[in-house]
């Protein structure tokens, strides 16, 4: 596996790849990864076997730009020998690994944000976040020049606007959407989940209980305010458990539903201490 760590060796990299008529997929991430981000890079394979073959290359970026608490970044988990010999074992061909210095020069006025998705839901509660999200995404995607990207659905809103930029900026990237790879008691596998105490971690599958709870409510045809007031009961059962939000939107633009005739998402947000979790789960009426 190669290790690129500017700008220019990706450049190089992938150039040697597509001079020998590769595919490239693109897997960005934070790093403190985990079998959710290895299904990331076994879906740009399976992608990738099906287009002709070619390269997979993995990102890990801590990007200060997305988050809108500086302890949250202090705190951000970094294992990268860790990351490295996974993605190793998971047969990727290439990791970049840039400094923030090399990814945000000075004198740089230039943002790209989705104006109205990345206003909403988790918008609303981490004002700022996705407008670094789409502008690292949209520097990745210049950088790499991917075929295509892989994102997962844990992130729905993240997916979401990704997909909702890519065609209002008629970028030539295919985006993979990943289903959520959890652990065996139900908890959505995120990085931030290392950060729970024992008594979190054993409290924090509540949310993909109440995420069952919900599926099962829509697919009994109840209205959505019943829904998110049965989730929001059952969520107030488990005292660690201090919810910041509770939605269910349309899946195909998150607008908001009054009823339920059409595939919804379930949208979580729970703080666990100072660890925010999100989690989410398309429901079909
Ligand atoms: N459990 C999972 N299943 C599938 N994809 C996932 C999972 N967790 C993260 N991803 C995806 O991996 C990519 C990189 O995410 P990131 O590095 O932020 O990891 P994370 O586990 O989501 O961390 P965080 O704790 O910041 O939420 C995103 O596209 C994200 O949706
Ligand atoms: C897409 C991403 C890598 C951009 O920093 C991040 O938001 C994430 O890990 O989901
Ligand atoms: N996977 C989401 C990245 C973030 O929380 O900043």
């Amino acid at each position: 596996m190669q290790i690129c760590r500017s700008r220019q060796a990706v450049r190089d990299c992938v150039g040697d790849w597509r001079a020998a008529g590769d595919r490239v997929v693109l897997v960005a991430t934070m790093g403190a990864l985990h079998e959710g981000h290895m299904q990331l890079v076994a879906h740009g394979r399976d992608w990738l076997a099906a287009h002709g073959g070619g390269r997979v290359i993995a990102s890990i970026f801590v990007n200060p730009a997305q988050f809108d608490r500086q302890a949250d970044l202090a705190l951000y988990p970094r294992d990268e020998d860790a990351d490295i010999a996974m993605l190793r074992a998971q047969g990727c061909d290439a990791v970049f690994l840039p400094e923030v210095g090399d990814i945000y020069r000075p004198g740089a006025q230039t943002v790209v944000e989705v104006t109205g998705l990345s206003r909403i839901l988790m918008g609303r509660l981490r004002p700022g976040h996705f407008r670094g999200v789409t502008t690292i995404v949209t520097k990745l995607f210049n950088i790499v020049d991917p075929d295509a990207a892989t994102f997962g659905e844990k992130d729905y809103q993240q997916l979401t606007i990704v997909r909702q930029m890519v065609a209002d900026l008629d970028m030539s990237v295919q985006i993979i959407a990943v289903p959520t790879v959890r652990e065996p008691d139900g908890l959505a596998m995120s990085s931030r989940n290392r950060r729970l105490s024992p008594q979190d971690r054993a409290a924090a599958p509540i949310l993909s209980q109440a995420l069952d709870l919900g599926q099962r409510l829509v697919a009994q045809g109840a209205r959505p305010d019943t829904i998110r007031r049965r989730i929001r009961t059952l969520l107030r059962d488990q005292p660690r458990a201090r919810i910041r939000s509770v939605d269910i939107r349309d899946a195909a633009d998150l607008s908001r539903i009054t009823r339920i005739d059409r595939p919804v998402v379930i949208l979580l947000s729970v703080l666990f201490s100072d660890v925010l979790l999100i989690d989410q789960r398309v429901a079909h009426p």
